[in-house]
């Protein structure tokens, strides 16, 4: 039986990589997929994984319609077997209604990737409706960490380094790694949870322990367990 299945979990935790592996492992063995995504770092219409394998991709707006893509490529005597869509958490709650009913009423899969919680860890109307609806939510099994060494399970936004909870909900952006970012521009770093509610990003950590590594400095500090 098809299935709805959303693949969740915070920036940088392994969702296009795995998105782009069950791509190839489906083609290999015949099935035909369609790949959507919308809004990726690496501009429109591509999928890209931090490993740096890319796949094109069709790029989602506000006037996709699931349902009129699968049943255009059908009509044209196309065969759909699954639909695959990447950063999910920008499709509108349409799209998403859109996805099952192609699972329930074409019997074509949907997998879709994306984060569940925006910077202030609210739910995003996509990730919303697919948790309502999905016969599935996956964790991935590879986890992004904490600076303390704990699962990550948010995303912050930082702003000239500075950890931000007010600002648009769609900020195209990466996770912190480049300490040349230019004045003014959006990166994201992932925190547990505890550590997102106090605002204590790596930085902050480092500035009240300066001389240790984050993760180890947290090992004193915090004695956290190492969950990877
Ligand atoms: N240089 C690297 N060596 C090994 N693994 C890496 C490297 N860079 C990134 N990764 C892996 O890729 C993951 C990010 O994959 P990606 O698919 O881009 O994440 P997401 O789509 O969830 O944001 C990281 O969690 C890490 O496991
Ligand atoms: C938390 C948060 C993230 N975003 C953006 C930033 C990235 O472009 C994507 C997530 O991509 P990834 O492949 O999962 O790393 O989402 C945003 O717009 N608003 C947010 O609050």
């Amino acid at each position: 039986m098809a299935e709805l299945v959303f693949f969740s979990g915070t920036m940088d935790c392994g969702k296009s990589t795995l998105a782009l592996q069950m791509h190839h492992n489906h083609a290999a063995r015949g099935r035909d997929g369609v790949l959507f995504t919308r809004h990726d770092r690496s501009g429109s219409a591509t999928i890209s994984s931090r490993l740096g394998l890319t796949k094109s991709a069709h790029e989602v707006d506000d006037r996709t319609d699931f349902w009129a893509e699968v049943i255009g490529r059908r009509t044209q005597g196309r065969p759909v077997d699954y639909v695959l869509g990447d950063e999910a958490q920008f499709y509108t709650a349409e799209q998403v209604e859109q996805l099952a009913r192609v699972v329930d009423e074409l019997g074509v899969d949907v997998y879709a990737f994306g984060i569940s919680s925006d910077f202030r860890a609210r739910l995003f109307p996509g990730s919303q409706r697919l948790v309502e609806l999905a016969d599935r939510v996956e964790t991935l099994q590879v986890r992004a960490l904490c600076w303390c060494g704990a699962r990550a399970t948010h995303n912050a936004r930082t702003l000239d380094g500075e950890m931000v909870v007010e600002g648009a909900q769609v900020v195209v952006g990466d996770v912190a790694g480049r300490p040349e970012a230019a004045v003014g521009e959006v990166q994201y770093e992932v925190l547990c949870r505890r550590h997102h509610m106090r605002r204590m990003t790596a930085a902050v950590a480092r500035a009240a322990a300066p001389h240790a590594q984050t993760l180890a400095s947290a090992v004193v500090v915090e004695q956290p367990t190492l969950d990877v």
